[in-house]
């Protein structure tokens, strides 16, 4: 291996309680809301066909208008209550929140910018509002950061001669001065999640991504920090120089989910993932499809079921209010939630071979194997394959325990499950299924004879 100072410096996942709540979660909400909400991914009657939150980089928008937004900026229909309890209704565990994303706009009181919301209309701290509804909830709070600041005269996308090395120093020390303030005026922060670190300036300030990270978690311990942070001395970001990953998780699903559990690789991780195709912020149009609540709970499911997280992006309009189609997912992922959490929540990837049915989850510290059914076959029947040794003992409804399923043993570790004969499943249902080992199967058979 190659010798490191600032590489990984843990191989593997963390054991910690605050790390093993977050591997809990299942399910989480992310929230994009800024200045880019104003314009709605449009400008001068045209439609920007990029992510709406990147429209300050389209060629049609001057900079000093998009910089001048803050003067609009006044979301007077915003309430973080109604916003917390309808994050709860849904069922996420913790909220990813935008203090600060590219445009360098901060939703809090920064006290090393003016171009933050006290100088807005609005003027109220809205981070502080969010953290406090959300908390209040009992949702967990993480803080999204975009590195990246295309408003900071000192931001450098490269560090090419030594005026860009000392402006690039000062940019370090703004950054570091302003996660500093955000943690220590909101100290429920549970972690922290950072964009907007692929430039080459970043990717050649390995040493300071180190410091900066310990530095955040000497401020509050247990902070949890993805792996989109770091960069090694050598450049390499996401996993280092010895292809161990750095930060506590991977980050680096955005908008993709992992087809199988090789993909990985053993480290804990989290997919973010818009509703529309792409496009955080919020947008008039949405160009092309947007996801339903169904493929949206089949994507927490497969995330679960590879030991991930999902985080479902909202962008909420300028004023505050959510779209009605964003209402619509959230309330129909929580009224399925609300029946089938138990194979969402504390749960893991139960090791099992993937089948067409749908997928297995399995809960946490526990035998309890879960599947989560999307596709039933014509004859009505399950076939269920699991580990060698591994049989099924009783196989029941989640949604109706005393509903006990009939299942053929085909050998010592494949089943057919029958669905009872009047069930006709409309949305994706739990089978729980205690397993039991072959050696017990052997035992129960010997007792037979
Ligand atoms: C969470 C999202 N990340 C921001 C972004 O710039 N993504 C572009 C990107 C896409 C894939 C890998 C790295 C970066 C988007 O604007 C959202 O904030």
């Amino acid at each position: 291996p190659v010798a490191l100072k600032h590489g990984a410096h843990r191989v593997g996942k963390r054991t910690d309680a605050d790390m093993a709540k977050w591997r809990s979660y299942g399910l989480g909400q992310f929230i994009h809301w800024g200045l880019y909400s104003i314009l709605e991914g449009k400008y001068n009657g045209k439609y920007y066909n990029g992510a709406a939150e990147w429209i300050r980089s389209w060629k049609e928008v001057p900079h000093a208008e998009y910089d001048s937004l803050y003067k609009q900026f006044n979301p007077e229909n915003f309430n973080p209550t109604q916003w917390a309890k309808m994050a709860k209704q849904m069922g996420v565990k913790y909220v990813t929140f935008t203090t600060k994303h590219h445009d360098g706009f901060c939703l809090w009181p920064s006290q090393y910018t003016q171009y933050t919301v006290a100088n807005s209309p609005y003027k109220k701290d809205i981070v502080k509002q969010v953290v406090d509804a959300y908390t209040k909830e009992g949702i967990d709070v993480y803080l999204y950061f975009s590195v990246m600041d295309w408003s900071h005269p000192d931001w450098r996308t490269d560090l090419k001669t030594k005026e860009d090395s000392v402006a690039f120093d000062r940019f370090k020390l703004f950054t570091k001065n302003q996660l500093t303030e955000l943690l220590k005026m909101y100290p429920q922060t549970k972690g922290l999640w950072f964009d907007g670190t692929w430039d080459t300036s970043w990717k050649k300030s390995g040493a300071f991504s180190d410091s900066l990270e310990q530095h955040l978690k000497s401020l509050i311990p247990g902070l949890i920090i993805g792996s989109r942070l770091r960069a090694d001395e050598f450049g390499n970001r996401h996993n280092d120089a010895n292809g161990v990953l750095m930060g506590d998780y991977e980050q680096g699903w955005e908008r993709k989910i992992p087809k199988t559990y090789a993909d990985v690789h053993g480290n804990d991780w989290d997919c973010v993932m818009t509703i529309p195709e792409n496009g955080w912020g919020y947008a008039e149009k949405w160009l092309g499809h947007w996801k339903t609540s169904y493929e949206c709970i089949e994507m927490t499911t497969q995330c679960v079921s590879l030991g991930g997280n999902f985080v479902l992006n909202f962008g909420p309009k300028a004023d505050g209010t959510f779209r009605p189609e964003e209402i619509t997912v959230a309330k129909e992922m929580g009224d399925w939630m609300k029946v089938n959490n138990a194979a969402i929540y504390d749960c893991e990837y139960a090791n099992c071979e993937k089948q067409d049915w749908g997928y297995f989850t399995k809960k946490q510290n526990d035998d309890k194997i879960y599947m989560v059914v999307f596709n039933v076959p014509i004859n009505g029947s399950l076939k269920v394959k699991l580990p060698k040794n591994t049989s099924i003992g009783k196989a029941s409804l989640l949604q109706a325990p005393s509903t006990v399923l009939s299942t053929e043993q085909l050998d010592y570790n494949a089943s057919y499950i029958q669905l009872p004969k009047g069930m006709k499943p409309t949305s994706p249902f739990v089978i729980v299924i205690d397993t039991k080992q072959q050696s017990q199967v052997e035992t129960e058979q010997k007792a037979k004879t």
